[in-house]
């Protein structure tokens, strides 16, 4: 343990130094500490936590804990007689080890020499998970991002797709499927080289990534094929989002000069879709536009 002393309004303070990202710090996690933190010391007894997060850097985010203990109350101003363990964690943006970057726990009453003892232990093996927690997130995100281009990759798709056919299921939010081809993008890599082809991929990649708004995702499904996953339903919003994407691959004049437009299919959401089923059709659309001379938007 770092640091012990009163804390302002009567309470013992004592604080650690923690080496985190906070918007990598999970609920779960919090969770999994606290709960060691209550049970090691036996404080579960004194019935009502309080936990926040406060930064300098960075706005006051609240985690739920409330599935932690049935007598846990988060985010409530609790009188001193019933918040009898305050757990206040203070981190910075970097992982640098500063002061400020510390964990802080308010106590009612002064711990004994055997709980100082405990709760560092418990402090220490907190922030070995934790930094592992957050390497392995680190490796995942890697796992899910292509590396040329900065999109996520399929595995990203499958994530994601998961995600938003299990939303549809239980609220009933429909959503949207561009699957997009380049068109005669081999002809840059049999012509100009590899490196060549590369800084096309990129090129169209930042287009589509700049032509979504908020909400909307687009990924490299692998090769010179991306998709987007869209948080809309209607014929007239893929429409719309179609169009823009054909309308800045189709003017810009690097690609222009590359002699590479796109193609594109979509597909809207159904209730008993699967990703499989959803990306069929919307790929049966895309097919049928290259069948048909490339370069154009069809739904299925
Ligand atoms: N430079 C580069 N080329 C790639 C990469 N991944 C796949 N390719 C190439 O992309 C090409 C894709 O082939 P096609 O989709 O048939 O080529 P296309 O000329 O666009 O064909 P159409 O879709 O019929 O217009 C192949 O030549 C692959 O070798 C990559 O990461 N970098």
């Amino acid at each position: 343990m770092d640091f012990i002393s009163n804390g302002y309004d009567g309470t013992v303070e004592a604080s650690y130094p923690l080496c985190s990202s906070p918007a990598e710090l999970t609920s779960s996690q919090l969770h999994t500490f606290v709960n060691k933190i209550l049970s090691t010391l036996d404080l579960r007894s004194l019935c009502s936590v309080y936990f926040y997060q406060i930064s300098h850097h960075l706005p006051v985010r609240t985690f739920d804990l409330s599935g932690l203990t049935p007598s846990l109350s988060v985010g409530e101003h609790l009188s001193l007689e019933t918040r009898p363990v305050k757990i206040s964690l203070s981190i910075g943006n970097t992982c640098d080890e500063r002061a400020d970057h510390a964990c802080i726990y308010y106590f009612t009453r002064t711990l004994t020499r055997g709980e100082r003892n405990l709760l560092g232990q418990m402090h220490t093996i907190f922030v070995q998970q934790l930094k592992q927690a957050l390497a392995f997130e680190q490796l995942k995100k890697m796992a899910t991002k292509d590396t040329l281009t900065g999109l996520s990759n399929r595995n990203g798709f499958n994530e994601a797709s998961i995600r938003l056919i299990s939303r549809a299921v239980r609220y009933g939010d429909a959503f949207a499927l561009l699957v997009i081809d380049l068109d005669n993008f081999k002809t840059v890599n049999d012509t100009m080289g590899h490196n060549e082809g590369d800084a096309v991929l990129e090129r169209v990649a930042g287009l589509i990534r700049n032509t979504l708004r908020a909400g909307d995702e687009a990924f490299r499904f692998g090769g010179d094929e991306f998709c987007c996953l869209l948080d809309c339903a209607t014929a007239q919003c893929i429409n719309s989002v179609a169009s823009r994407i054909r309308d800045k691959v189709g003017q810009d004049t690097y690609l222009i000069e590359r002699g590479v437009s796109c193609s594109i299919g979509g597909a809207t959401y159904r209730a008993g879709d699967d990703i499989n089923s959803l990306f069929d059709r919307a790929d049966g659309a895309l097919y049928a536009v290259k069948a048909n001379g490339k370069n154009a938007f069809a739904a299925a």
